[in-house]
């Protein structure tokens, strides 16, 4: 039997594929360069990348909003933009900021989009919307106006509006952009509830801990093109950790190790941070001769690889969030 090779993932159990999907824009800006994506059933993926990346281009591709140059897309196993009236139903999207009628209530503007809906059946209307706002905790405050919502409750309510209908997959631009800590970890523990259930939850961001705490799968991107894409653990596991002594006497302590050959020596506020030997045995040596050279050591040990890590590793350069 003929194996199939990663660019070839199987398809039933991929809800979103490109292959070497391109964009250049008519300005000839090439924002998306041959771009392969598998995006597993039931994960939460994380696609991620600095301001201007392509994440955006990418999303309105996969949503039929523009045509690619060249490349196929397939979501939820058909193709787009030609499928894009079969498909798009079954897709919840929140890109770019909800649209929303300050004016009018939460309830009230869930209930102009749902009536928007030409499938929707008017006599069952009150009950969608109902549950919406109960899903995205907006039920105490429903009969507010939307323009006295938090920016994260207006999120909240633009992801209400994605859920008016039962979904197979949620594609999500940003969903955490401009909102403070408190309405970043609501929207995140949102995001989970509703993978849980089953949706599969595609987001964008450029936010590096965001994507480690809430994604089970994640994309790599820089300058349109990809970089990686895997599940996130094992995305961190391909880079190594960082050797972290905790000491009140850096200075020694950053010698010492350089005198025993550890490389990527740097000395941080609370002790020394270096590159962590290959094997168990040199790491007990290590701190062994720290001992030895008088260093108090405080704390001793790996630091398990964080996707950062990953993508330094990868690029050789920071993940600049601000692009
Ligand atoms: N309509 C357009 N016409 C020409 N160039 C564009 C257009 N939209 C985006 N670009 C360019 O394409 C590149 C990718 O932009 P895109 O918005 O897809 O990136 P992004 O990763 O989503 O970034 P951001 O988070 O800032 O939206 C950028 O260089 C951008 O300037």
């Amino acid at each position: 039997m003929e194996e199939l090779s990663a660019a070839e993932p199987d398809m039933a159990e991929t809800v979103i594929a490109t292959r070497a999907l391109t964009k250049r824009y008519r300005g000839g800006q090439l924002a998306v360069d041959g771009l392969d994506l598998a995006v597993p059933a039931g994960s939460v993926f994380g696609f991620l990348g600095p301001n201007g990346s392509g994440k955006t281009t990418t999303i309105r591709m996969l949503m039929g909003l523009i045509e690619p140059t060249s490349g196929t897309a397939r979501v939820l196993g058909r193709p787009m933009p030609r499928a894009a009236r079969a498909v798009l139903p079954e897709v919840g999207a929140l890109i770019e900021g909800p649209a929303l009628y300050g004016f009018l209530s939460g309830r009230d503007n869930l209930q102009r989009y749902d009536a928007a809906d030409p499938t929707a059946d008017p006599r069952t209307r009150r009950a969608r919307v109902a549950y919406a706002l109960d899903r995205v905790g907006l039920t105490a405050a429903a009969g507010k106006k939307a323009k006295a919502y938090s920016l994260g409750m207006k999120q909240r309510l633009g992801l209400a509006a994605a859920l008016l209908q039962p979904r197979r997959l949620l594609v999500l631009d940003e969903p955490t952009n401009g909102l403070d800590p408190q309405g970043m970890r609501e929207i995140r523990s949102l995001v989970r509830e509703l993978a849980s259930d089953g949706t599969t939850v595609f987001l964008s961001s450029h936010l590096l801990d965001e994507i480690e705490q809430v994604c089970t799968h994640a994309a790599v991107m820089a300058q349109g093109r990809l970089i990686t894409q895997g599940a996130v653990a094992d995305l961190a596991a391909g880079a190594r950790g960082r050797l972290v002594v905790t000491t009140p006497d850096p200075g020694d302590a950053a010698r010492v190790l350089k005198e025993q050959g550890v490389g990527d020596v740097v000395v941080t506020e609370t002790g020394v941070t270096a590159e962590p030997p290959d094997r168990d045995r040199e790491l007990a040596e290590l701190n062994a001769a720290l001992v030895a050279a008088g260093v108090r050591v405080r704390g001793f040990g790996v630091e398990r690889a964080s996707l950062e890590d990953a993508f330094l590793a990868l690029t050789g350069e920071g993940f600049d969030v601000a692009g």
